[in-house]
């Protein structure tokens, strides 16, 4: 048989394969809370076209002239609120960090499995990461999107991301992007034990459970985004699950951006609704979260709860995201296993 290193040509660079690579990537998060940090984030997430569907020609003199002369600072304190101080860095970080680690023990057994996590806005990249698990020999990539609902302004600028990544290869590793899981019963099954596991642990029992997931703008749910039926459909499954009637659950939308309408019920308003017509004890969960951020821990757990207050409410808790706890785990090293069919078996 032919010795291919006896054929190779002089210089040609020796290329390492056979591994499969699986790639966490999350949303991101500002290096710090200082101004500096935080405008060089926003800026980096506003400027995606897939997060601002705008023409540039209107959008960038009210991104310049405007929200980056102020949300820096506005943000930076949400942030300082929720930064994880022994690691000096948010929670999203360390608990996408915590779930590479976790799933990379997973699958310890095998080494051709190299598992790494990135961020789409922010560091580690996404580019970054990609050629590291190449030099490594990952000729085969999952790129896991950490959304189980898939919008176009997540799920879909993360594969933009890897591919325009690729664009630039001459051997490109095969790329296998993980699909929405927002109805897989694991994943379902995680979130309702959180909720029972988080009620149990209180001397109250809440007369209404919200879930409530992150907005998009409805000119986006109208241009086809299948968003807002996966999370209704994510609700559904897990009222279902835990055997609740319509009158105690539901499902809400938050963090509005800008002056265009977003997908509704609103969250804030509805958690004042609820106070003022005499509901004293709720609790809110972030199922669209994989880790909790600043918009599950400042958002939620710090402005809704002080809303619900001030508005007559008495009891309220915010239920952790599935995050880096063994239920959370579970979800992801199913949906990992299952997307390594037929790389790895
Ligand atoms: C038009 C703007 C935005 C769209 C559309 C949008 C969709 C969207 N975002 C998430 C998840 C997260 N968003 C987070 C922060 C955040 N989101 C926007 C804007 C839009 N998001 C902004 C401007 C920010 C930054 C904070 C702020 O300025 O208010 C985060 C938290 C990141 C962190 O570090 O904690 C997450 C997570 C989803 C799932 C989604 C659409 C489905
Ligand atoms: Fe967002
Ligand atoms: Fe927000």
């Amino acid at each position: 048989m032919t010795d291919i290193h006896a054929i190779r040509p002089e210089n040609h660079p020796e290329i390492a394969i056979g591994k499969v690579g699986v790639l966490l990537v999350n949303l991101g998060t500002p290096d710090g809370t200082d101004k500096k940090s935080m405008r060089r984030y926003l800026e980096e997430f506003l400027t995606d076209k897939r997060v601002i569907e705008w023409p540039r020609a209107l959008w960038y003199p009210i991104l310049y002239g405007i929200v980056l002369a102020r949300r820096p600072a506005k943000v930076g304190k949400a942030y300082e609120s929720i930064w994880n101080r022994d690691l000096d860095e948010s929670y999203l970080r360390t608990y996408t960090r915590n779930q590479a680690v976790n799933l990379a023990a997973t699958f310890a057994g095998n080494p051709n499995i190299v598992v790494d996590w990135a961020m789409r806005y922010g560091n580690p990249s996404i580019p970054d990461k990609i050629a590291e698990l190449k030099a490594e020999g990952c000729d085969r990539i999952v790129l896991y999107p950490l959304y189980p609902q898939y919008a176009a302004s997540t799920t879909a600028t993360v594969n933009d991301k890897a591919f325009q990544a690729l664009l630039k290869m001459r051997w490109q590793p095969a790329l296998r992007t993980v699909p929405p899981y927002h109805d897989d019963p694991v994943y379902i099954d995680a979130l309702a034990r959180s909720v029972e596991a988080h009620l149990a642990k209180l001397d109250w029992e809440p007369e209404m459970l919200i879930t409530s997931f992150h907005g998009i703008p409805v000119s986006y749910f109208k241009k086809g985004d299948p968003y807002h039926c996966q999370c209704r459909k994510t609700g559904r499954l897990l009222r279902e699950r835990l055997g609740l009637s319509e009158d105690k659950f539901m499902v809400t939308f938050q963090s509005r951006f800008g002056p265009e309408e977003w997908l509704q019920p609103y969250t804030d308003k509805t958690v004042e609704m609820l106070a003022q017509k005499g509901v004293k004890r709720i609790a809110v969960m972030n199922p669209g979260f994989v880790s909790d951020c600043l918009e599950t821990l400042e958002e939620i757990g710090e402005q809704a709860h002080e809303s619900f207050i001030e508005n007559g409410g008495e009891h309220f808790t915010h239920i952790p995201c599935l995050n880096d706890s063994e239920d959370g785990m579970r979800v992801i090293e199913h949906v990992v296993s299952r997307e390594l069919k037929g790389w790895i078996n």
